[in-house]
């Protein structure tokens, strides 16, 4: 299908599904169109200036508060806008993929508000990218209502907000194509869910609710703002209608984090602290620095002084603004046995409590049980209060040297500590490589930001000598073989392969999922011809006659 407008040419290049047409109308991709004609070169210098920064970093360049920036910070007379309806009460938010099961247990898990995720926990294949905007709008038109395993799944009357997680400016989405260039992912998800949605979502007491990943800095929340209002400007949907929570997930942005709320001012509906991505980059950052080495991912917490100084400042620079400070996600999850069980609830709780404690005024979760575990902790400290928004906490000073005293989190990494990279990271892979962009492994929520860090440790210890590569090879052949033993039908090899280029390469690479979406999801034209039964002589041919 394609449409073509004076000014673009939009193609979809990914393969048909069912009611994909419902999603991918002609008026929904002209809207994309005019996103990417309007956004795509600004994201392509920001994305420069992303590898500029990361070089200056690199190079041992301090990184500190922007003097540059200094009056935003220092004026106290400016405050985000008052919470949308729909988000005052956020003590407790449920995250997950956009999937038709998971949306009914979410929407109805009692939690205030439901993530959707084309991020973190959702692998970029096409069908999940359609599937999930139209599993958003089959909430939305309360059409989710089926029967699975003898079980009734339908929306409940008072569901949760549906706040959705566009991916992330790093990304493309290979299957839609502008005048033959991939569109930025970030609009694709963005776009077919405001185009399909905002109106609904607007007159049904509610809105175009955001979350925005992987921000390195404001002129990044400059661009979701520009966006913000191009859509609704296009759409006839007043200024101010969309909200956004934007993740505070890259150790850059933990510098910015009042300047990305100023910017999104209008928008905002306050930060998150995305606690996964922001060790992710944090490790990716200082890869080269001995002192930012840290030890097994078990035991980084979130009481370590530089991430504790980072959730701080986070609720305070929230609060002394207006907005909501969000806190993030415990990896346990519940199941096994009875023991294991509890353990997973205790371990979320004392998190949940220090969090509430902390002033923020809510926070994740990835697991309907989970929900009264937030619910109650935040509850004890909020009472009938929505949030906590009034509690300054003036008394917190986290500096530059706070943020980045990583060395103060000791350890070397142990031999169960490498092998457990290796083995999380490749499930991972299979998982993701397979559509599954979550999944529970060894009693803990695991997803891309989590498999990222696993895959930077292992390159990290490896450069600074507490694994050798022929070990790091070893275990890997080792646990390929037991993946390939427990599941025949897991892509083990082609996840070794991702491990291999992403772990062990001489230079860190960015981000997993840009090289493997690029290798192993996107759909090529000579998949589509060979699909159609079409030799390539024959494609060759006819491309040639063009
Ligand atoms: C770093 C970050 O970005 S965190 C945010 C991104 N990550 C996420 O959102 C992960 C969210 N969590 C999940 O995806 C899942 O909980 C997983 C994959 C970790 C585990 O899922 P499962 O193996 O299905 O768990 P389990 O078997 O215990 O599920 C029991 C029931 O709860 C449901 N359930 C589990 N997690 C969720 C969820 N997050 N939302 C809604 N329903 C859920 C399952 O669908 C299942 O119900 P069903 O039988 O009706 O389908
Ligand atoms: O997106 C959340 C995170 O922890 O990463
Ligand atoms: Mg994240």
């Amino acid at each position: 299908m394609s449409v073509a407008s004076p000014t673009h040419h939009v193609e979809v290049t990914g393969p048909p599904g069912e009611r994909f047409e419902e999603i991918l109308t002609p008026g929904a991709l002209d809207f994309i169109g005019r996103l990417d004609a309007a956004f795509s070169a600004r994201r392509t210098a920001l994305l420069a200036e992303r590898r500029r920064r990361a070089l200056r970093l690199a190079s041992g360049c301090a990184l500190d508060f922007s003097v540059a920036t200094r009056a935003v910070r220092e004026d106290s007379g400016w405050r985000v806008a008052g919470p949308a309806p729909g988000l005052t009460d956020r003590r407790v938010e449920i995250t997950g993929p956009p999937q038709p099961r998971m949306a009914v247990n979410a929407l109805n898990s009692g939690a205030r508000v439901w993530m959707a995720d084309f991020e973190d926990a959702t692998s970029p294949r096409w069908e999940n990218v359609v599937g999930g905007q139209l599993t958003l709008l089959d909430a939305i038109e309360r059409r989710l209502d089926f029967t699975r395993n003898g079980k009734r799944y339908r929306v409940d009357e008072r569901p949760a907000t549906i706040m959705v997680r566009p991916r992330g400016w790093h990304l493309t989405e290979d299957h839609l194509l502008v005048d033959g260039r991939p569109v930025a992912a970030p609009l694709v998800d963005f776009g077919l869910y405001f185009f399909h949605c905002a109106r609904r979502q607007t007159e049904a007491g509610s809105g175009p609710y955001f979350y925005l990943p992987k921000l390195e800095n404001h002129y990044e929340a400059r661009l979701w703002n520009d966006v913000f209002v191009f859509a609704q400007d296009l759409l006839g949907i007043p200024r101010g209608t969309v909200r956004a929570t934007v993740l505070i997930e890259t150790v850059t942005a933990a510098f910015e984090m009042e300047e990305i709320l100023y910017e999104l001012r209008e928008h905002s509906a306050g930060l998150n602290a995305g606690r996964w991505d922001y060790l992710f980059n944090l490790i990716k950052n200082f890869a080269h620095r001995p002192d930012f080495v840290l030890p097994d991912r078990a035991k980084v917490t979130m009481t370590a002084p530089f991430l504790r100084a980072y959730t701080e400042l986070l609720v305070r620079t929230c609060h002394r603004r207006g907005a909501h400070a969000i806190g993030g996600m415990a990896a346990q999850i519940p199941g096994g046995d009875a023991e294991s069980h509890e353990a997973a609830l205790a371990r979320v709780r004392l998190d949940k409590e220090r969090e509430a404690e902390d002033g923020f005024d809510g926070s994740w979760v990835a697991h309907p049980a989970l929900v009264p575990v937030c619910a109650d902790t935040f509850g004890s400290v909020l009472g009938e209060r929505p949030h906590q928004i009034e509690r300054t906490r003036d008394d917190v000073e986290a500096g530059a040297a706070d943020l980045l005293a990583v060395r103060r989190t000791g350890g070397a990494p142990t031999p169960e500590g490498i092998r457990g990279n290796i083995a999380v990271a490749l499930r991972y892979f299979d998982a993701w490589l397979r559509g599954q962009g979550a999944v529970a492994l060894y009693g803990l929520m695991e997803d891309a930001a989590t498999a990222e860090i696993a895959r930077c440790q292992i390159w990290q210890w490896q450069q600074h000598g507490a694994v050798s590569r022929e070990t790091v090879l070893r275990l890997l052949d080792e646990e390929s073989a037991a993946l390939a033993k427990e599941d025949p039908s897991a892509l083990s090899a082609e996840a070794r392969e991702i491990f291999v280029r992403t772990a062990l390469a001489g230079e860190l690479p960015g981000f997993f999922t840009v090289d493997a979406y690029e290798r192993h999801l996107v759909r090529r034209v000579t998949d589509v011809a060979e699909e159609a039964g079409v030799t390539e002589e024959a494609r060759v041919t006819e491309g040639a006659g063009r």
